[in-house]
C-alpha cells in the first residue's frame, strides 16, 4: 500500500565551531574590538541582556576584526575568504554526524542540496562536499545561497519533494551551514548602529544536515540495514506576509562591507500578527490543533519565540525547546531549526512524549513563512 506521507527523515546532524563564547562578556568584547563609542557599548549591553541568548559558537572572534587596520576594515572579499576557510569543515562534520547516525552506504545518497547565506563560492558547497565527503561523481547536486532563516524548513520540503518524486531510491543529504560571525558591521554607514548591534548580537555560526527518503525506505530492497525514521514529513506550506512594511522588514544584500543583514524592529509584531491564521490553517487542514502538536519555532530572536506565543496564545512549555536552542546556541540562521528538532528528537526517545504530531514553523525575508508538520512514527 502507498505511503500516505511526504518522506521520511532518517538521519540528522549538527555540528559547531569549537570556539565557545559566553553572552555575559559579549557585548564590551564586540564592542571594544569593533571601537563602538561608549553609548554603543551600552546599548550592546541592553540588547545582549534580553537576547534569551546565553552562549554561542564563532568561528571568527571579534579580536580577528581588530586585527585589521583601522583603514582596511574586513571588507567583502576578505569576510568571503573567512567563510571559505570556515564553511566546508563545519558543514562536512555535520554532514558525517547524520551519514553515521543513518549507517548507509555512501554511494546511495543520491542527491545532495546544500543552503547558506551568509556566503558565496562557486564551486559551491554542494560540489566541495561531494569531494569530501566521498559521495558518488554523479550524485545530483544543488546548491542554494542566500535565501535566510526559513531555509531549514524550505530544505526539508524540497528534500521530501524530490524523495516522494523520484522514488524509492532517492536519498537526498541536505546540509544548511551559516558562518555569520564573518559578516559583524560597525562602520557600515548606511546601517544604523542599532541594526548592527541587534545582528551581531543574536546571530552565531552552526551547521545541520539531514537524510530524506522516500516514504517506503524502510521497506526497500536496500543493501543497507533499515532503520526508524526520526520523523515522518507529512505536510508542507509556504506562505509569505505581504504588505509594504514586511517586504523590506528582513533583509539581506551583498556590499562592499561584506554581507549586510536588516532587521526592522517591526519583525515580531508582523509575525505575532499574521502567525496564528497561517498555523491553524495547516494545522485544520490536517485535524490536528495547538494543543495537540509539539511546536518546533525557528529562534530568530527571543522577541520572535514571544510573537509565535502571544499570537497563537500558547503556553511556556510549548516553546520550552526553541527557547533552550536560543539560548544554549543563538539564531545559527537556517540550521537552527534543525538543531530544535534533532532536541526534539533525544527528548521523544528519553522520554516518550505523549505527542506524537510536530508543526515545524520558520520565517525569513519576505516575511517568508515555511511551515511543515511531521510525525514521530
Ligand atoms: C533581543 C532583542 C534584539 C531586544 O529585545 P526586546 O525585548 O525587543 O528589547 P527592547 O524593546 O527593550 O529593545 C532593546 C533595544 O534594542 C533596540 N532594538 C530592538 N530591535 C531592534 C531592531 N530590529 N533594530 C534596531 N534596534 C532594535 C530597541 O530600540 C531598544 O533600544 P533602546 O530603547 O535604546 O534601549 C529582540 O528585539 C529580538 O529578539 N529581536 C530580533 C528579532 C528578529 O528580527 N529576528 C530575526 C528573524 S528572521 C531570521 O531569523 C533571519 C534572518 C536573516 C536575515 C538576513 C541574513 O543575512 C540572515 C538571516
Amino acid at each position: 500500500m502507498e505511503n500516505s506521507y511526504m518522506a521520511a527523515v532518517v538521519a540528522l546532524g549538527t555540528a559547531t565551531p569549537d570556539r565557545e563564547v559566553l553572552m555575559e562578556a559579549y557585548a564590551r568584547n564586540y564592542g571594544d574590538n569593533m571601537g563602538l563609542p561608549p553609548d554603543q557599548i551600552l546599548l550592546a549591553e541592553r540588547i545582549c541582556s534580553k537576547a534569551g541568548i546565553g552562549r554561542k559558537y564563532l568561528a571568527i572572534p571579534f579580536e580577528r576584526y581588530s586585527e585589521e587596520s583601522p583603514n582596511d576594515f574586513p571588507r567583502l572579499n576578505k569576510r568571503l575568504a573567512w567563510y571559505e576557510e570556515e564553511a566546508v569543515g563545519l558543514a562536512e562534520k555535520a554532514a558525517r554526524q547524520a551519514i553515521e547516525e543513518w549507517g548507509g552506504l555512501l554511494y546511495e545518497i543520491t542527491h545532495i542540496i546544500v543552503y547558506s547565506t551568509s556566503g558565496a563560492l562557486s564551486p559551491g558547497l554542494d560540489l566541495r562536499l561531494i569531494k569530501r565527503l566521498g559521495l558518488s561523481s554523479s550524485t545530483k547536486h544543488f546548491w542554494v545561497a542566500f535565501n535566510g532563516c526559513h531555509a531549514g524548513i524550505m530544505g526539508l520540503r524540497t528534500a521530501a519533494e524530490i524523495a516522494r518524486g523520484a522514488g524509492p531510491a532517492t536519498r537526498v543529504l541536505v546540509v544548511w551551514v551559516e558562518i555569520n560571525s564573518c559578516q559583524a558591521q560597525s562602520s557600515d554607514p548606511a546601517s544604523s548602529p542599532a541594526n548592527n548591534i541587534v545582528v551581531a548580537s543574536i546571530f552565531g555560526d552552526g551547521s545541520a544536515a539531514a537524510i530524506v527518503a522516500h516514504p517506503s525506505y524502510s521497506t526497500s530492497a536496500s543493501s543497507s540495514p533499515p532503520i526508524p525514521h526520526l520523523f515522518e514529513v507529512q505536510d508542507a506550506t509556504s506562505d509569505y506576509i505581504d504588505g509594504p512594511e514586511s517586504a523590506e522588514a528582513i533583509v539581506a544584500r551583498v556590499r562592499e562591507t561584506g554581507l549586510y543583514a536588516g532587521l526592522s524592529k517591526q519583525v515580531p509584531e508582523l509575525i505575532e500578527a499574521h502567525v496564528d491564521a497561517f498555523s491553524s490553517g495547516m494545522l485544520e487542514d490536517m485535524q490536528l490543533t495547538y494543543n495537540s502538536v509539539n511546536w518546533i519555532v525557528h529562534p530568530g530572536g527571543r522577541a520572535i519565540v514571544d510573537a509565535v506565543q502571544n499570537g497563537c496564545h500558547l503556553q511556556d512549555n510549548q516553546l520550552e525547546l526553541s527557547r533552550k536552542i536560543l539560548n544554549d546556541y543563538s539564531n545559527m540562521g537556517a540550521p537552527t531549526i534543525i538543531f530544535t528538532l534533532k532536541l526534539l528528537h533525544a527528548e521523544h526517545v528519553k522520554c516518550r512524549k505523549s505527542l506524537e504530531w510536530v508543526f515545524a514553523l520558520a520565517f525569513g525575508p519576505g516575511i517568508s513563512m515555511e511551515g511543515m508538520i511531521l510525525r514521530l512514527p
